[in-house]
């Protein structure tokens, strides 16, 4: 069963078109990549998915409902969580109250309800050593975790990850890799945008290629890595 529909999606700022008659699926379970050249309009699908912005034309269907035209806290609340490309956690506050914010605002819970959730979160994520940490007192690496930590505090049943792994070191991202295909394996839907290839291709099944707003591939990742198109205008390789 789908747990994300969207069909014939269309977004447009002024003439430039950013998301071209979008038709995509993700079944319930599924690890999917998202790649593209730079302003493809890959962080915009994220947007329109969790309703950050509106749609101009099509339909976004969300665990078996129609949510196109409802606000971000109502398909937050129903399983979609997103991280954003810049981290943008509440600075002054620590890593579990971070959290505990995500947790009782996005998945609607009272305080005193998520407190051992929030813990086994940082557990999961790594952060629990950092727990009483003020969020912009945070190293890159752990910033990224954090946001990876508040975007799971919504308990979503599908985790939009955009570039989490930019900017990190090759260790760091393999650590962050791991921390990832853990979450993955626990059961959590995930769609990820991301440019470091080899870190995506590590976790995902299945990669999508958008280029000018438009899905111009579909499948398998070493399949859509060896197609002549994906090649050109993705790696700007001659073949
Ligand atoms: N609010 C907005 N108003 C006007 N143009 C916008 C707006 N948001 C995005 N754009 C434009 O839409 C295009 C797609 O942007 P988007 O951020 O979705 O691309 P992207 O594929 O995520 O790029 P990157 O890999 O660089 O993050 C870009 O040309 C961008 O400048």
């Amino acid at each position: 069963m789908s747990l994300l529909r969207l069909d014939n999606v269309c977004k447009s700022y002024g003439t430039l078109k950013v998301t071209d008659h979008v038709t995509l699926e993700v079944a319930e379970g599924e690890a999917l990549g998202i790649i593209g050249p730079n302003g493809a309009g890959k962080s915009t699908l994220f947007d329109l998915i969790t309703g950050r912005v509106a749609v101009d034309a099509g339909t976004i269907a969300f665990a078996g409902s129609d949510v196109t035209g409802r606000p971000a806290t109502h398909r937050c609340r129903l399983g979609l969580g997103r991280s954003f490309q810049i981290p943008r956690p509440f600075g002054r506050l620590t890593v579990f109250e971070n959290l505990v914010v995500g947790a009782a605002f996005g998945a609607s819970r009272s305080e005193s309800e998520v407190t051992d959730r929030c813990a086994d979160i940082l557990r999961r994520t790594g952060l629990l050593e950092r727990a009483n940490t003020a969020a912009n007192q945070l190293p890159l690496l752990q910033r990224k975790r954090l946001e990876l930590a508040r975007a799971l505090a919504t308990e979503p049943k599908l985790l939009l990850l955009d570039e989490i792994a930019g900017g990190l070191t090759e260790s760091e991202c393999r650590s962050l890799v791991e921390t990832i295909r853990a979450i993955h394996e626990g059961g959590t839907t995930i769609v990820w945008i991301e440019h470091v290839l080899h870190a995506l291709t590590s976790v995902v099944e299945r990669l999508v290629v958008l280029d000018f707003g438009r899905i111009i591939a579909d499948g398998k990742p070493d399949a859509v890595m060896a197609s002549r198109e994906v090649r050109e205008i993705y790696l700007g390789i001659e073949v």
